[in-house]
């Protein structure tokens, strides 16, 4: 049985007080089960990067607990914390966030110098996540001589190369064109199904998420709709049909990405 990585429950998030107050997460609770590749989809303002806040612990739920396998991560503190937003979790950024003045090698083992993880043990691991992304021929170009899809990719060994327990992701296509994109949605899902990776991903692209095996939209800071993709008669681009019905439905900010 596959355990359950992320608990999320009865997650409220106010900003503001009285009558400038919004209820921008508004009771929100799911589970990401082990090797999970689950969307996160709603129109703008929904509260899609505020539940990736809190689960990021960048900001602090006003009512609800997040469990990861089992342990509350409000209570951590110290070097828990530390070790739980280093090391438990790997971010996926929407504008990759490398340090310009390191090659890809150095930008993706910058997270296992951090943490004192012996430099093989690091090697050993870039080699595996290069090959899967594909990335061996830049490791040593920096950032300025990538790609957007180079540069995205390099992020995404870097988010994995300490072998998180949930990678989350916040619009990862946001900024590339639809060949990039496609390149790397194939690549996080072959990642996800060869080792199982677990990943939490929020998009408004609705062929980045045709990727995923569930979605959760997000509607008014609550779950409006949940789609699984049936496996294995439903087609990806079935399971991207369906997914532009839902988003059609949310209307509002779904407009522009149909
Ligand atoms: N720091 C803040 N202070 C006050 N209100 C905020 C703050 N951050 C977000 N909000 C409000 O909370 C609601 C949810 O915002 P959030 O950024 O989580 O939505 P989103 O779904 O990620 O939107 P987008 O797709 O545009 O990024 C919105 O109404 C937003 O205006």
């Amino acid at each position: 049985m596959k355990q359950k990585i992320l608990d999320i429950q009865s997650l409220k998030k106010n900003y503001g007080k009285g009558s400038n107050q919004t209820k921008a997460l508004n009771g929100i609770t799911f589970q990401v089960i082990e090797g999970e590749f689950l969307g996160i989809m709603g129109s703008s303002g929904s509260g899609k990067t505020t539940l990736l806040n809190c689960i990021a612990t960048a900001i602090h739920p006003t009512e609800g607990r997040i469990l990861l396998k089992g342990e509350d991560i409000g209570r951590f503190k110290g070097r828990r914390l530390a070790d739980y937003r280093g090391k438990r979790i790997g971010y996926l950024f929407q504008n990759f966030e490398l340090l310009d003045n390191l090659t890809g090698r150095e930008n993706i083992l910058l997270p296992p110098a951090i943490h004192n993880i012996p430099e093989k043990e690091g090697n050993v691991r870039l080699k595996v996540l290069a090959e899967y992304l594909e990335i061996e021929e830049i490791l040593d170009k920096f950032p300025s001589q990538m790609s957007g899809g180079q540069k995205q990719r390099v992020a995404a060994a870097r988010a994995m190369i300490l072998t998180p327990e949930i990678v989350l992701a916040d619009e990862p296509t946001g900024a590339l064109d639809t060949k990039n994109a496609k390149s790397l949605m194939e690549k996080l899902s072959l990642l996800n199904q060869e080792e199982q990776s677990t990943i939490l991903m929020v998009t408004h692209d609705c062929n980045a998420a045709s990727y995923c095996s569930r979605i959760l939209f997000i509607q008014d800071g609550k779950i409006f709709h949940e789609l699984r993709r049936k496996y294995p008669q439903e087609s990806q681009q079935q399971f991207y049909e369906r997914i532009l019905m839902v988003m059609a439905q949310l209307g509002g900010g779904s407009a522009n990405v149909l």
